[in-house]
Order: structure tokens, then C-alpha cells, then sequence
């Protein structure tokens, strides 16, 4: 079932097209992200759910009912920001409670919701502190137990952990997450991190320039990007850029300019011009001279290396084949080195010649 509903949605600033023909549904109890460059339209999104903003066109429901005469406060929403901060003058149980306060809820009810809030972020015991007490993580939780206080229909977070360093943050990545679940809120997330999508969302919308590029499971935009931007900002491609020759062993073959072969399961009407994208940890390097193949349904090409980033566990390889540099991901389990201008042979599935549509 689904609980955010936005349909055509487009908002302009002047010149400027914040968002256009925005559509999406999110479900019950969904982490969804919103990724996308800085400018893409995600917090005017994110913003326009809440009702701060008020799209020129289209139509935004929460549980089937539009919202376009529904103020803030009555939308039933709970919002983190990375500047929404908290009270400095209340103590951590005002702010839990303050929502509740501001609707009249009996004293009882509060301290009651507001222990079981500090329970569920793991900061039992800090009732009494002033925010200025507590570390920027214990801030961050405690923003988020007062989002959830009214126990609102949706959850909406920007960037909500931009403001932490990198370790606090991957903690806190994995602590939202674990409270969303328990308390299977539908949440609208913006970031701009990769990883942190990756990592926390259900589903992600890849935003670029007001539109949305892609959605889906973080695994299906990894394996089958669309777009050779959505392959870009989402990890790491290889691009080939080739014409189809036709079709071979159930296999659409893609020549390269300068007469190299290399073959996808995709399908492709022949004689047009293709990009392929291949993710760097989709190939295995080999000698020069490879094993005689015993499955001939392998993308095979000769390089050299050009160069390489050891990161101890894993190595990072230029590699020099059909014309171009090639990124490749390699576990460390060589027993030689690779050194400079070897000679070597990638091979790779043609499963993971992803052909594009731009
Ligand atoms: N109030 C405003 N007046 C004019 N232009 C605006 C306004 N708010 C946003 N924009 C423009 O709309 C576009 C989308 O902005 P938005 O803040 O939604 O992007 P974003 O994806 O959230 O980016 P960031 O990651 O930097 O927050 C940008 O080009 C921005 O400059």
C-alpha cells in the first residue's frame, strides 16, 4: 500500500525548474532515499511533502489524500534536518515531549512516550541534560526521538547526519536504521552520499536537475543503471562506447572503434551506437596469454597496467585495453605483482556489459 503518493509534481523558481514531472509512490514502511547531486531537487521535494513548499503543479497525497490545503502541523509528518536543532534552553525530555506539549497531551502520556522514545535511541538516563551536554550522535538521536514523538504518519530526514564526522556518521547509519525498522515509519530520506543510500534505503530515486533519473532496490540501480549517470553517481563504471554488429551465440555483439569485439546479453537492434557500462569489480585479470577458454561465452580483452592504488586488502588497477583506461577492483589474493606496463587479459561475464540508454 502505498503512503506518499506524488503525481507530475514540478516547481519552478523563476528561471530555474526545481522539479519537473516528479512522480513516485512510497510505500508502508519504506526507507526511501532521495539521491542526487547538489541542485537536484531533492530537498524542494522533500520540502514540498512537508508543506514549506508549495508546487506549481501536480499533486502530493499522504495515505490517498491530497495535501495541497493541509497545514505543516496537520500533515502528520515528523521532520529531522541537519540544522533542525534542538532546544538549547530544554532539557532532552522537553524536547521529546514538546510536540505533544504543543497538542495538549496529558503530563502522564508524555513521560510515558518520552521514556520510551529515550529507550528506543539508547540514551536512557539523559532526561535531565541540556543538548549543549550531550555529544553531536546523542543530539542527532534525540532529534530523532522528537521527530517520531507524535508517532506521525511519515518521517521525513534531510541529511541527517551531514553534520557528524565519517565514524559517527557510519554508526548512526546503522542505529537509524534499526529504529526506522522497529518502528516501521515510512521515511522520505535526502542525501547526497552514495553510500549512505546504499546503505539505508529500501528503494532510492536518483535526482538530477528537477528530474528523476531512476528508481529502485540500491541493488537493482548498481547492476542495471539506465543511464550512464545513474551508473556514474551510484559507484563506479567502465564505459565502452561501440556500434552492435549483430548477434552471436545469444549474444548482441558491440564493436569498439579500433575493431574490438565485446558482447551483453542486452538486447540491441544492429547498427546502433551503444554505451556499455561494466563495474570495476566485474573483471578478472589475467596473464598475457589466458588459459585456452572453456566457456567462448567470455568478454576477453589484452591491456597493460598503467597504473594502481594499493589499498592493502584490495588493489585498484588502470588498466590500458581497446583504447581506453580500464578501473578494475581486485581482491589482493595475487601472489606476483602486477608491476607497471605488464601485459594482462581482462575477462569478464557478458551479463555485466550493461548497455545503456544514453
Ligand atoms: N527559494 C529558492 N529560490 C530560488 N531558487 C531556488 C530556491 N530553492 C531552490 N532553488 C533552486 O532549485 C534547484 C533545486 O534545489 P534543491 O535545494 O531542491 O536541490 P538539492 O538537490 O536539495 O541540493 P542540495 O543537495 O545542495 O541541497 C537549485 O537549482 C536551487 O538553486
Amino acid at each position: 500500500m502505498s503512503v506518499v503518493g506524488i503525481t507530475k509534481v514540478a516547481k519552478r523558481y523563476g528561471r530555474v525548474t526545481a522539479l519537473e514531472d516528479v512522480s513516485m509512490t512510497i510505500a508502508d514502511g519504506e526507507f526511501f532515499g532521495l539521491l542526487g547531486p547538489s541542485g537536484g531537487g531533492k530537498t524542494t521535494l522533500l520540502r514540498s511533502i512537508a508543506g514549506f513548499i508549495d508546487p506549481d503543479d501536480g499533486e502530493i497525497s499522504i495515505d490517498g489524500k491530497p495535501v495541497k490545503n493541509i497545514p505543516i502541523n496537520k500533515r502528520d509528518i515528523g521532520m529531522m534536518f541537519q540544522n533542525y536543532a534542538l532546544f538549547p534552553h530544554m532539557t532532552v525530555t522537553d524536547n521529546i515531549g514538546f510536540g505533544l506539549s504543543v497538542r495538549h497531551r496529558p503530563k502522564a502520556e508524555i513521560e510515558a512516550r518520552v521514556t520510551e522514545l529515550l529507550r528506543l535511541v539508547r540514551l536512557e538516563g539523559f532526561g535531565e541534560r541540556k543538548p549543549r551536554q550531550l555529544s553531536g550522535g546523542q543530539q542527532q538521536r534525540i532529534a530523532l526521538a522528537r521527530a517520531l514523538a507524535t508517532n506521525p504518519r511519515v518521517l521525513l530526514l534531510d541529511e541527517p547526519l551531514g553534520a557528524l564526522d565519517k565514524k559517527l556518521r557510519e554508526e548512526m547509519q546503522f542505529e537509524l536504521k534499526q529504529i526506522q525498522r522497529n518502528v516501521g515509519i515510512t521515511t522520505v530520506f535526502v542525501t547526497h552520499d552514495q553510500e549512505e543510500a546504499l546503505t539505508l534505503s529500501d528503494r532510492i530515486a536518483i535526482m538530477s536537475e528537477g528530474k528523476v533519473l531512476q528508481i529502485g532496490a540500491p541493488r537493482d540501480i548498481y547492476e542495471r543503471p539506465r543511464t550512464r549517470f545513474a551508473a556514474g553517481f551510484l559507484g563506479t563504471a567502465n564505459f565502452f562506447e561501440g556500434t552492435v554488429s549483430g548477434r552471436e551465440g545469444g549474444l548482441t555483439r558491440i564493436l569498439l572503434a579500433g575493431g574490438t569485439a565485446i558482447f551483453t546479453r542486452d538486447e540491441a537492434p544492429e547498427g546502433r551506437s551503444v554505451t556499455i557500462a561494466v563495474r570495476p569489480e566485474k573483471f578478472t585479470v589475467g596473464g598475457a596469454t589466458p588459459a585456452p577458454a572453456s566457456d567462448a561465452q567470455v568478454n576477453r580483452i589484452a591491456g597493460r597496467i598503467a597504473g594502481e592504488v594499493f589499498a592493502g586488502n584490495s588493489v585498484t588497477y588502470r588498466i590500458d585495453a581497446a583504447g581506453r583506461i580500464v578501473t578494475v577492483y581486485m581482491q589482493n589474493r595475487m601472489t606476483e605483482r602486477l608491476g607497471p606496463d605488464a601485459p594482462v587479459t581482462l575477462t569478464w561475464d557478458p551479463a555485466h556489459s550493461i548497455v545503456l540508454e544514453d
